[in-house]
């Protein structure tokens, strides 16, 4: 019987589970590198990729999740999470922090600036879109977000947003503080997808839109054509209805 794993360390793990719910999807919290093998895909949830790469590595997970990436199974980042996935992050604090990798990038981790540089706008999303249908563009909640400055050959750009041309160059302070400068626009890569990995610089699960986990879902065949015993519906009790009321911090 098929799972989604959500990487419970730290972050909004709480807020994936409750999107996967909506979706009649059940999510279960994984935290010790054994849990890997009983689920077929994983989230690995925005939140702080240092502290969350410290409890990784305390929990030993490192070694079992890049086992499992390698494996194929579908894995996406959101945020904290596509910082882990990347093969190269910048503008990390001193020491660095481990990364699980997998993923063909180079990643920055606080590119858009710090927490009150945090912004929302809508995004163009053809390729999810042709797949999930509705609206043009999905709401992009970037909340210190990192952003994808380079990727190889094999990594499906999914959404840019644009950002002044100087900016992409050097890359060490916000976008904000840029911004009168700059006259010419250039753009950087905040969705991707690489063969099973996906990975979102944004965060889909504090929307109500739902076609990011979907799509991720499909990835699996959790849900979709293809989809049969795989999936584990959750019973819609008047328990579980309350509590998707309390959890979500969910912005419309
Ligand atoms: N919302 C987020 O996940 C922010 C990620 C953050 N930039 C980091 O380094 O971890």
């Amino acid at each position: 019987m098929a799972v989604v794993g959500v990487l419970a360390l730290q972050g909004s793990f709480n807020e994936h589970i409750a999107a996967l719910r909506r979706l009649g999807v059940k999510g279960v919290e994984i935290r010790k590198p054994e849990q890997l093998l009983t689920i077929n895909s994983l989230i690995i949830p925005g939140g702080e990729s240092t502290t969350m790469a410290k409890l990784a590595e305390y929990f030993n997970l490192f070694p079992a999740l890049r086992e499992f990436v390698q494996m194929g199974k579908p894995v996406w980042g959101t945020c904290a999470g596509l910082i882990f996935l990347a093969n190269k992050a910048t503008g990390q604090k001193t020491g660095g922090q481990e990364l699980v990798g997998g993923l063909d990038c180079t990643v920055h981790r606080n590119f858009f600036g710090s927490q009150i540089q945090s912004f929302e706008t809508e995004l163009a999303v053809p390729d999810l879109v042709s797949k999930e249908g509705g609206p043009e563009t999905f709401r992009g909640v970037f909340i210190r977000a990192p952003a994808i400055l380079d990727v190889g050959p094999e990594v499906q750009v999914l959404a840019d947003y644009p950002v002044p041309s100087d900016k992409v160059l050097s890359s060490d302070s916000s976008v904000e503080g840029q911004k009168e400068n700059a006259e010419e626009q250039s753009k950087v890569i905040v969705a991707v997808r690489q063969g099973n990995i996906l990975a979102t610089a944004f965060h889909p699960e504090l929307t109500a839109d739902t076609r990011w986990h979907s799509y991720f879902l499909k990835m699996g065949n959790v849900i979709g054509e293809e989809a049969s015993s795989s999936i584990v519906p959750v019973e819609v009790t008047t328990s579980s209805k309350l509590q998707s009321q309390n959890d979500l911090p969910i912005f419309q």
